[in-house]
């Protein structure tokens, strides 16, 4: 058995904890790997993050004859070639990942990378299957960053058909000609926008009456919308059955207009993913886990076995890379300065949805400042009524925002439209810095004719008293 100062499981946020401060410190990574290839580095990188927004934004342009058509300019898309188009991305993405594995590897000798499966053993010990038997290893302090994986239905057939999830979706031989989505959340809100806008006849399938239903409902609605004049979209449908048949797989779909059958060449399932908690034998090292079945944690990110900490997918209630990221130089600062330990919890959480149109949103949505007996006002501004949207000649983005009546203070702010990742910034930084609606609005200039004017007048439009 090897003893180490620090054992980190997950080479994905957990990878980014180790930098030259730790040059001194006898460390392990271990790490089982993403995706078909087994890579290094975490989902981000391999199979979420990075490769879906490369995806995206060769989508949005694939969508250029579309956006022309409004503005009078006639283009022609001749086709989308999709092995170029894959093996551009993974191209890129490959050899970072690679680079990343060799450096642990072979370039930091106060390093060790151990590449097979984990699962606890004991306080702060740990059993990993390598290829030629299982090692077992211990340390002072472990953190657990092992993320999160696909979750997958129990509907009778899906084992047997073939199906793909977002982990081996991105590297498809080829495009089908049809393609079901299960599922209407951010994976699926993306990845339809991709496939369809690459030619492939989308079908999304969707247990409610809405896509996106944890956006504010306005929200969900305008994008429920719209994206059914790109996709077939079978809302309140229950998936009883699937069937491979050869090339065609089969989805028997019950809802409350009747029984119907769906087919198509690829299934892709995206109905949410589960921390990697349950796989790790946690409780066997001393780790409570919470009734959502992630790792519980505490606010400065330490777990319920003494010396252990978790971060990202495996113990947070969001699934986001920023968040993961946050909670990475939490754990750093935790780990190096033990008597000052720092908090990981006071930031608001924005998101966005790189789908078409894109979506973000922070802090709460109407329905939740309903529920909470917020006292609250609203406001809307579409992005046709500022200069920018109007060259655009956008007619059905919107920004919504909430506050509280008295003081200005920003409660929420949720955007549909075009660049409304990057539009959310301000309003995240007022949130988070106390800067109330008023001040916001008239305290600064906003470059005319820029779309953050978007933002100035949905400020302005707010009722305050
Ligand atoms: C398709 C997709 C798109 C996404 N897009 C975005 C986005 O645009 N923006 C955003 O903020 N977030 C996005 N996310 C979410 C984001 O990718 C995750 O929140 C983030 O990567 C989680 O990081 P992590 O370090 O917690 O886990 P991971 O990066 O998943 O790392 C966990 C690592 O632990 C390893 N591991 C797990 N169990 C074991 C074990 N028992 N033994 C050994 N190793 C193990 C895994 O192999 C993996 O390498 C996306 C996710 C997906 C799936
Ligand atoms: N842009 C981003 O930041 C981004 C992109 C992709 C993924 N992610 C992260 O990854 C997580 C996982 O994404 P996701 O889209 O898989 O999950 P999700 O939680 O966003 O959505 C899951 C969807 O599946 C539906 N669903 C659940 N069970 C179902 C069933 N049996 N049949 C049909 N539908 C069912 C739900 O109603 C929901 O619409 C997200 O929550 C997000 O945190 C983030």
């Amino acid at each position: 058995m090897s003893h180490f100062d620090l054992i980190i499981l997950g080479s994905g946020s957990g990878n980014s904890i180790l930098d030259e401060r730790f040059a001194d410190w006898k460390v392990a990574i271990i790490d089982k790997g993403v995706g078909s290839r087994g890579s290094f580095g975490g989902t981000c990188l391999n199979v979420g993050c990075i490769p879906t927004k490369m995806f995206v934004h060769t989508a949005d342009v694939a969508g250029s004859p579309e956006a022309g058509a409004r503005l009078g300019v006639d283009l022609e898309r001749r086709g989308v070639d999709w092995p170029a188009v894959r093996d551009r991305i993974f191209g890129r993405i490959d050899p970072i990942a690679d680079a990343g594995e060799r450096f642990r590897a072979e370039e930091q000798p106060n390093v060790r990378l151990l590449r097979g499966n984990a699962r606890f053993t004991g306080l702060r010990k740990l059993s990993v299957e390598l290829p030629d038997g299982d090692v077992t290893v211990s340390a002072d302090r472990v953190v657990v960053a092992a993320g999160s994986r696909p979750r997958l239905p129990p509907i009778p057939g899906l084992a047997e058909s073939g199906f793909h999830t977002s982990d081996s979706v991105m590297r498809l031989e080829r495009l089908p000609e049809r393609m079901i989505v299960l599922g209407s959340g951010f994976v699926a809100a993306e990845l339809a926008h991709v496939f369809a806008s690459f030619g492939v006849a989308v079908t999304v399938v969707a247990r409610f009456g809405a896509l996106l239903r944890g956006e504010d409902a306005a929200i969900s609605q305008r994008f429920t919308e719209l994206a059914s004049r790109h996709w077939d979209l079978r809302l309140n449908r229950k998936v009883v059955g699937v069937e491979r048949d050869g090339e065609v797989v089969r989805l028997r779909l019950d809802g409350t207009d009747g029984a119907q059958t769906i087919e198509a060449e690829e299934l892709l399932v995206a109905v949410g993913r589960v921390s990697n908690a349950d796989q790790l034998d946690a409780t066997v090292g001393g780790l409570e886990l919470t009734r959502h079945g992630q790792i519980a944690v505490d606010a400065h990110q330490k777990t319920t076995a003494e010396g252990v900490w978790a971060l990202g997918d495996v113990s947070s209630e969001h699934q986001l890379k920023h968040v993961a990221n946050h909670e990475a130089r939490i754990v750093q600062h935790n780990l190096l300065h033990p008597h000052e330990p720092i908090r990981s919890d006071g930031l608001v959480v924005p998101h966005a949805v790189f789908s078409s149109p894109q979506i973000a949103s922070v802090g709460v949505t109407e329905e939740q400042a309903r529920s909470r007996g917020l006292d609250y006002v609203s406001a809307v501004q579409d992005y046709a009524g500022i200069a920018y949207g109007w060259a655009m000649e956008d007619t059905t983005g919107f920004a919504k925002l909430l506050a509280e009546p008295d003081t200005g203070r920003l409660l929420g702010a949720h955007i549909i439209g075009p660049q409304a990742a990057t539009l959310i910034q301000p309003l995240v930084q007022a949130m988070q810095f106390g800067l109330d609606a008023r001040t916001m609005a008239r305290g600064q200039y906003w470059i005319h004719p820029a779309m953050p004017e978007l933002i100035e007048n949905a400020l302005l439009k707010l009722p305050l008293r």
